[in-house]
């Protein structure tokens, strides 16, 4: 079951801002790709950026990094304007593409880095990450395999010493074993240089202990926005038996972000108004991949801008149903009793991490460590 830890003394709601947007909006010709995107990212934190395809992820990622301008609205890099020279030296975006020269060598490829980047260049860094993986020096780019190119990348991104690094789809046809080592890797880096990460993803287990906040993005809109264990403490799981064609009352007195109901059974994500009611049915906080996958399932389902992605700069507007007054928000007030019980073969993998499993160095995230993030 995930730990209720909360880290209450870094004031969630203020403190630097990495990103703060405001009725963010971009189209191409006609149509529009993202509309109405009102968020803001703390410093420090690995926020997961997540969506089905076509959602406007990489969109928004060029618009932070100034590769795109908006059509309507505003964005902040640091307090900044993207495109302003100040703000660029401070992110890293890593597009899809990861483009490398194919016919430098890695060697060339880093003495480029460090040319392109004066003053800011940190070769000890790039070179550790290029040895740890075990990448020949004189190994041609257009050589190398996904996973080699994808960590050469991140050695360019993070030798640059940038204080956001925008990742689109790093994961992105890696296999597993090259996954969980490149996600080993960004923590522990994105930990030493005290960096703020922003990592769009569709490998929604790999998230899981990876990240501390969180971005869905549906249909070119904000869905859910704020730290994880807010917005997952504001829901609960329930599984029990059927009986009937609808779900128990007491569970449905809950708003109801997505139910299934097969056979004998019934499973429902709900957004928690309360603690949920003792029946027979075990309630638990979903994971970080079932609440995804609840939403993505149900789009839709309300939005939830929880307190700490308010912007400061403008308050949400709020769309019907997205209350932010629930149970388990900061700005609510401690925690009420969650009254959940968490079902066994749920806990027993929450309780038993695989020791490999990369950790966020987050305070309040310790101790959560979710089902073999990016295993
Ligand atoms: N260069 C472009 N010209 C026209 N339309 C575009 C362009 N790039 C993106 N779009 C459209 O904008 C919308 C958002 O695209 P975007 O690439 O930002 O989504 P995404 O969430 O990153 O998708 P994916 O997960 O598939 O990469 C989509 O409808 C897409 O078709």
């Amino acid at each position: 079951m995930r730990s209720m830890v909360m880290d209450h003394g870094t004031g969630r709601t203020s403190g630097r801002t990495a990103i703060e947007a405001v009725g963010l909006g971009a189209r191409y010709r006609r149509r529009w790709a993202l509309r109405d995107c009102t968020f803001r990212l703390p410093a420090g934190r690995i926020c997961a950026l997540v969506g089905p395809s076509g959602a406007g992820k990489s969109t928004l990622l060029s618009l932070v990094s100034g590769l795109a301008r908006p059509r309507e609205g505003s964005v902040r890099v640091w307090g900044e304007a993207p495109a302003g020279a100040s703000a660029r030296v401070r992110v890293a975006h890593l597009t899809q593409e990861k483009p490398l020269y194919p016919r430098l060598t890695v060697a060339e490829t880093l003495r480029m880095g460090r040319e392109l980047n004066p003053g800011r260049w940190n070769p000890r860094c790039a070179e550790r990450i290029v040895r740890d993986g075990q990448i020949p020096l004189d190994a041609r780019t257009g050589t190398l395999s996904g996973g080699q190119r994808t960590r050469l990348a991140l050695a360019l991104a993070f030798a640059k010493s940038p204080e956001l690094l925008l990742l689109d789809e790093p994961f992105a046809g890696l296999d597993p074993l090259v996954r969980h080592r490149i996600a080993a890797l960004l923590l522990a880096q994105a930990a030493e240089h005290g960096t703020t990460v922003v990592l769009s993803s569709d490998l929604l287990a790999e998230l899981d202990g990876v990240c501390d906040y969180l971005l869905v993005l549906g249909d070119g809109r904000v869905r859910l926005a704020g730290e994880v264990d807010d917005l997952i403490g504001a829901h609960a799981l329930v599984m029990g038996q059927r009986r009937g064609e609808a779900l128990p009352p007491a569970i449905a007195a809950h708003p109801v972000v997505e139910a299934q109901l097969s056979g004998r059974h019934f499973t429902a994500v709900v957004r928690r108004k309360g603690p949920v009611a003792a029946g027979p049915w075990e309630a638990a906080e979903p994971s970080l991949e079932e609440l995804l996958l609840a939403y993505l399932r149900a789009p839709g389902a309300p939005d939830l801008i929880a307190p700490s992605a308010e912007p400061v700069a403008a308050p949400v507007r709020r769309r019907p149903g997205n209350n932010p007054g629930i149970p388990g928000m900061p700005r609510n007030g401690p925690r009420g009793p969650a009254g959940l019980r968490g079902p066994a073969a749920l806990r027993d993998v929450r309780q038993n991490p695989p020791d490999s499993a990369p950790r966020t160095r987050h305070t309040h995230h310790i101790g959560h460590i979710g089902k073999g993030a990016a295993a």
